[in-house]
C-alpha cells in the first residue's frame, strides 16, 4: 500500500464480506486484522478480494491467528523484498520490455507499424483495468486505474498503439516510484518501533532470565545493563545511571536516573546497571503510543486534508465532463476531426486524476507528525498541527511550566509564637494536598525534623488556600489576598509581604481562627531552559503570557526574568476567561503541565503538555513534549509552519502541473504519454516533498 487510502480501500472492500468483522488495517505495519467466521467467507474468497483491488498479500503463512489481548509487536516484521523484486517492479519490468521489443519489431518490420506495441497496452491494460473494475465495485467509480484504462482502450481503438503501450508504461513506472516514495516515508516511523529492544532480562530471585520484550508484565523488575536499550517504560528501583532518551524524546543531553526516576522504553542506558520495574505493558508503552497517535493522525483527516477531498470529488466528475465534451462538441458542431479530438479527450482524461492532490495534505501531514516524534514532540493530529503554526498567542501556566515545579520554603515568619510550631500546624494542614506548595511545607517539616501534629476535616479551597482542624483551631493556610478577606487588611504585617513578593517569591500566610499567626515564603526557580523558550517564542513573532494563581508582584519579579507578560492573581475560573480573552484574530495555544490545568489546557484551541518522558497528559492535550523543554513550543510552531508550507507547495505542484496540461492539451500540443506523466510525476514529487520535512528532523 501506497498511501493510507489505499488501505481504506481494502478495509472497505473486505468489510463488505460476510462473516467479517472488526477490520482494521495499519498502513503502518501494512498488518490487516479481521475477525472471520470462516464459514461465511473463506479465507481464499478474502485473500481474492484483496488481490483484485491489485495488493499482495505477502506470505500466505504469515496468515496466522492472534489469541485476545496478543499486541501488533508480536507480529514479526515482514521480509521486505528489495524494491526492485516487487510485484510492482516485475509488472513494470515486463511491461517495459514488450514496449522496448515492440519498438525493435516496428523498427525491423516497418510493415507491422505500431501493431508491435498492441501486446504492452493489452498487458497493462488487462492488470489495470480489472484492478479498475475491482475499486468500482467497491465504490470508486473514477479511480485513476478507471481513467487510465479507457484512455488506454481510447487510444488502442484510434490506432494510437505507440501512445496506448507507453502511457501503461508511465503509469506502471509511477507506481514503483510512488512505492518506493511511501516506504521510505513508511520506514522512518518503523525505526521507532526498532528502537525497543526485542528482549528483555527478568529479574527472578537472583538469576536474570531472558524473556521478549513484548510479554512484559507490569510490576515485573528488569535488569538494564549499561549499553542496554531500556526495554520497557518503567521506574528504576536499583542502581544509578545516565540515561540517553534522545532517539525518544529528542532531549540530547542524557538523564541522570536514580531510584525513583521515570524511564522510557528505547531510551540508551550509558554507564550503570539499573533495575527497572515495568510500570506499562508494551502495547500503551510511550513508544506504542507515538506510533498509535501516527497511526490515528493519518486516520484524523485536516481541515486542508478534507477541503481538499472535498474539491477533488468534484473536480474529477468536472474534467470527465470537459473530456467528453471536448471528444462531443468540436467535430458535431463544427465538423472538426473526430480523431483529433477523441484523442485530446482521452489526455484530458488522464489529467482528470486527483491522486497528487488528494495526496498532498496527507502525505505532509503524516512526515511533519512522524518529524516532530522524532524530536519528542507529540502532536495528536492534522488538525492540531495545522493550528499550532497560526496561534498568535500562547499562555503559559507558571509553576512546573515555565518554573521548576518545585518551591522551597525560604523564610518562615512567626508572628506569635516559634517557627517551628508554625511549621507543624501549617505542615499538618497541607499533609494530603497534592499542590507544590504544599508538599514544600511537608519536606520542610520533615527536614526539620518536626513531627506532625493530628488534623481532621482537611480541605482545598482551590486559588486560594487549604484548611483543616488542629488542636482545636480552624487553620488556613493560604495566599495573602485570602488571609485579607478573612482577616481584614490591618492585621497583615504588608510590608514584609510586599518584600518577599518582590524577590520573586510566593507568600503564604497562616491563619488560626481567621487571626494571621505566620508567614512563609517559598521561592521556585525558573527553569533554565523557559528564557531561552520564550525568546525563540518572541523570534517567531509569538506573543507569550504567563498565567499564574499567584499574586501579581511574585508573578511579575519571575516574568521580568523570563521576559515575559504576566496575568497574575487568577482564579482557576480566570485562567479560562484569559484564554477565551486571547483569542483576538488568531488561535491561542495553552502549555501546562497536564496535571492541575486539564480545564486550561481544553479552553484553548491547542493544549500542549509539557512533562518528563511516561507522565504526559496526552488524554486532555492536542500536543506534548516529550523533551520536557519550553522551547519545544517553538520548534512546535516552525514544524507546523514548515508543514503548512510543504502542503501549499504540494498543492501547487498539483494543481499547476494540471492546469498547464489542460491548457496544451486543448490546444494539441500534448501527448498522451505527457498527461500521465504529469499524473504520475506530481504524484512522486509530492511524496517526495513531504519527505523533506521528516530529513528537516535529524
Ligand atoms: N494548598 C495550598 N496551600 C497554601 N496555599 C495555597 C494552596 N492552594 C492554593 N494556595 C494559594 O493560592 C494561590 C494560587 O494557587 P493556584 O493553585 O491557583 O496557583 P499555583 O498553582 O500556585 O500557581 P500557578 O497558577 O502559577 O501554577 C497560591 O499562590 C497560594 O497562595
Ligand atoms: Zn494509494
Amino acid at each position: 500500500m501506497d498511501c493510507p487510502s489505499c488501505a481504506t480501500k481494502i478495509e472497505t472492500a473486505v468489510g463488505r464480506l460476510p462473516g467479517i468483522e472488526d477490520v482494521s488495517l495499519s498502513y503502518h505495519s501494512q498488518v490487516l486484522k479481521l475477525r472471520l467466521d470462516e464459514a461465511a467467507t473463506p479465507r481464499e474468497r478474502l485473500e481474492g478480494t484483496i488481490r483484485s483491488l491489485g495488493f499482495g498479500i505477502e506470505d500466505m503463512d504469515r496468515i496466522r491467528v492472534v489469541a485476545e489481548g496478543e499486541t501488533d509487536t508480536d507480529v514479526p516484521a515482514p521480509a521486505t523484498q528489495p524494491w526492485w523484486w516487487t510485484p510492482k517492479a516485475r509488472l513494470t519490468g515486463l511491461i517495459g520490455l514488450l514496449v522496448a521489443v515492440g519498438f525493435l519489431v516496428s523498427w525491423f518490420a516497418p510493415s507491422l507499424g505500431d501493431y508491435a506495441l498492441v501486446p504492452a497496452a493489452l498487458v497493462g491494460l488487462v492488470v489495470f483495468g480489472r484492478r479498475a473494475l475491482a475499486l468500482a465495485r467497491v465504490g470508486s467509480p473514477f479511480s485513476i486505474e478507471m481513467l487510465m484504462s479507457i484512455a488506454t482502450a481510447g487510444a488502442l481503438i484510434i490506432g494510437e498503439t505507440a501512445e496506448a503501450s507507453i502511457v501503461v508504461l508511465l503509469f506502471a513506472v509511477g507506481e514503483l516510484l510512488e512505492g518506493v516514495a511511501a516506504g521510505s516515508a513508511r520506514s522512518g516511523i518503523e525505526a521507532l518501533t526498532a528502537l525497543v529492544p526485542r528482549t528483555a532480562l527478568v529479574i527472578d530471585g537472583e538469576i536474570a532470565r531472558e524473556v521478549p520484550a513484548s510479554r512484559l508484565e507490569i510490576g515485573q523488575v528488569v535488569l538494564v545493563r549499561p549499553g542496554d536499550r531500556v526495554p520497557a517504560d518503567g521506574e528504576v528501583v536499583d542502581g544509578e545511571s545516565d540515561v540517553d532518551e534522545s532517539p525518544v524524546t529528542g532531549e540530547s543531553v542524557p538523564v541522570p536516573k536514580q531510584v525513583g526516576s521515570a524511564v522510557i522504553a528505547g531510551g540508551i542506558n550509558a554507564t550503570g546497571a539499573l533495575q527497572v520495574r515495568v510500570t506499562r505493558a508494551a502495547a500503551d508503552n510511550t513508544i506504542a503510543r507515538i506510533i498509535h497517535l501516527i497511526e490515528e493522525a493519518q486516520a484524523s483527516k485536516s481541515p486542508t486534508a478534507r477541503f481538499i477531498e472535498r474539491f477533488s470529488a468534484r473536480y474529477t466528475p468536472f474534467v470527465i465532463l470537459v473530456a467528453v465534451l471536448t471528444v462531443l462538441v468540436p467535430p458535431l458542431a463544427f465538423g472538426a476531426d473526430w480523431h483529433t479530438w477523441i484523442y485530446r479527450g482521452l489526455a484530458l482524461l488522464l489529467i482528470g486524476c486527483p491522486c497528487a492532490l488528494v495526496l498532498s495534505t496527507p502525505a505532509a501531514i503524516t512526515s511533519g507528525i512522524a518529524a516532530g516524534a522524532r524530536r519528542g514532540l507529540l502532536i495528536k493530529g492534522g488538525a492540531a498541527l495545522e493550528t499550532i503554526g497560526r496561534v498568535g498567542a500562547i499562555a503559559f501556566d507558571k509553576t512546573g511550566t515555565l518554573t521548576q515545579g518545585r518551591p522551597q520554603v525560604t523564610d518562615l515568619v512567626s508572628l506569635t509564637g516559634n517557627e517551628r510550631s508554625l511549621l507543624g500546624m501549617a505542615a499538618a494542614v497541607e499533609n494530603g494536598s497534592s499542590h507544590p506548595i504544599a508538599r514544600a511545607i511537608l519536606d520542610r517539616a520533615a527536614s526539620d525534623g518536626i513531627p506532625l501534629r493530628p488534623a481532621r476535616g482537611q480541605k482545598a479551597l482551590p486559588g486560594r488556600a487549604a484548611q483543616a482542624v488542629v488542636g482545636g483551631k480552624l487553620i488556613e493556610v493560604g495566599s495573602p489576598r485570602h488571609a485579607v478577606e478573612s482577616c481584614g487588611p490591618g492585621n497583615l504585617p504588608a510590608d514584609r509581604i510586599t518584600t518577599l513578593e518582590d524577590e520573586g517569591k510566593t507568600v503564604v500566610v497562616v491563619l488560626a481562627d481567621t487571626q494571621p499567626v505566620g508567614l512563609m515564603a517559598l521561592r521556585d526557580e525558573p527553569r533554565p531552559d523557559a528564557l531561552r523558550g520564550i525568546a525563540a517564542l518572541r523570534q517567531l513573532g509569538v506573543r507569550s503570557v504567563m498565567l499564574t494563581g499567584d499574586n501579581a508582584r511574585t508573578g511579575q519579579a519571575i516574568g521580568r526574568k523570563l521576559g515575559i507578560e504576566v496575568k497574575a492573581d487568577l482564579l482557576p475560573e480566570n485562567k479560562l476567561s484569559e484564554i477565551a480573552a486571547l483569542k483576538v484574530g488568531a488561535p491561542v495555544a495553552m502549555v501546562g503541565d497536564g496535571i492541575n490545568d486539564g480545564p486550561a489546557l481544553a479552553a484553548a484551541d491547542v493544549g500542549i503538555a509539557m512533562g518528563g518522558g511516561t507522565d504526559v497528559a496526552l488524554e486532555t492535550a492536542d500536543a506534548a513534549l516529550l523533551g520536557n523543554r519550553v522551547e519545544g513550543v517553538a520548534d512546535l510552531i516552525a514544524l507546523s509552519r514548515a508543514t503548512m508550507t510543504n502542503i501549499h507547495q504540494n498543492v501547487a505542484v498539483a494543481l499547476g502541473l494540471k492546469a498547464v496540461f489542460l491548457v496544451t492539451t486543448l490546444l494539441g500540443v500534448t501527448d498522451l504519454w505527457l498527461a500521465i506523466l504529469a499524473d504520475t510525476g506530481a504524484t512522486v514529487l509530492v511524496t517526495l516533498n513531504a519527505l523533506r520535512l521528516l530529513r528537516r528532523a535529524k
